[in-house]
């Protein structure tokens, strides 16, 4: 599976104004199996990015191919920034939703339950989504789109609701999940140091449409004791720099 954003341009109105261009002639390339976080201030068009990529929106101008093909609503699997668990089923039958309408990659009750536990949502299976807090909301969300059949994963800030120590956890977990499944992932956020911990590259977009690309060439497997690490405290500083002096 290998994700190729050839030239896109994407304007929300006067579509054609220049100026007006929240994505402007964007070139990216995702492989088969890699990890890529995108970085950025605010507004500059990460969510964006990944709606296109989705097929939720249409690009102006350019190329979006999975496969060499271009994609359609559904072949991809997208966690986007608000849940949108669906308020009239239980958590677990949200998390079952996927395996109603795929062919590969069913699961049975049983293992969405072991799946629940995994995240820590064991106690609230029949649980409503308006009966759980934004931080568990989120972990069933994500549960959702990670149990889906598609080898591409657009996550948009999965972890932006949870507290540090659950962070922490969901973090290791995906990246062994990611590695058991062999996923190709594309995740934002805004948190720099989950971005040095889970990337195989980072995509750094500046509000002058600019992208940037840097490599992460920390070790695999990583983990939670790599945060504390003085490659990946290096990395963060600079990241950080790289963001705000683009302003200066
Ligand atoms: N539905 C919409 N209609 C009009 N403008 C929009 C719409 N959605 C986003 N925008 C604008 O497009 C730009 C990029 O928004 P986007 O949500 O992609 O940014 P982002 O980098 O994901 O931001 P954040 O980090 O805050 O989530 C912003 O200026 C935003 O105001």
């Amino acid at each position: 599976m290998t994700l190729v954003l050839k030239n896109v341009s994407y304007s929300f109105s006067n579509k054609g104004n220049e100026n007006n261009k929240v994505i402007s002639h964007l070139t990216m390339q995702v492989n088969q199996g890699e990890f890529v976080s995108l970085i950025g201030k605010s507004g500059t068009g990460k969510s964006t990015i990944l709606k296109l990529i989705t097929g939720l929106l249409k690009q102006d101008e350019g190329e979006i191919l999975v496969n060499g093909k271009c994609v359609s609503l559904g072949d991809v699997g997208y966690m986007p920034q608000r849940d949108l668990l669906l308020p009239w089923r239980s958590i677990i039958d949200n998390i079952m939703i996927a395996s109603e309408f795929q062919k590969e990659l069913k699961i049975t009750r049983e293992e969405a339950r072991k799946w629940l536990t995994r995240v820590g949502l064991k106690e609230y299976e029949n649980a409503f989504p308006n009966q759980l807090s934004g931080g568990m909301r989120q972990r069933a969300a994500f549960l959702r789109a990670l149990l889906t059949d598609k080898d591409l994963l657009l996550l948009d800030e999965p972890f932006g609701a949870l507290d540090a120590l659950t962070k922490k956890e969901m973090q290791a977990w995906l990246l062994s999940l990611w590695q058991e499944l062999n996923k190709t992932i594309v995740f934002i956020t805004h948190d720099l140091e989950e971005a040095c911990f889970l990337s195989d590259r980072i995509l750094l977009l500046q509000p002058n449409k600019i992208i940037e690309e840097i490599k992460v060439d920390l070790p695999r497997p990583r983990m939670p004791k790599l945060f504390h690490s003085i490659e990946l405290v290096k990395m963060r500083c600079e990241l950080e720099n790289r963001i705000t002096n683009e302003t200066d």
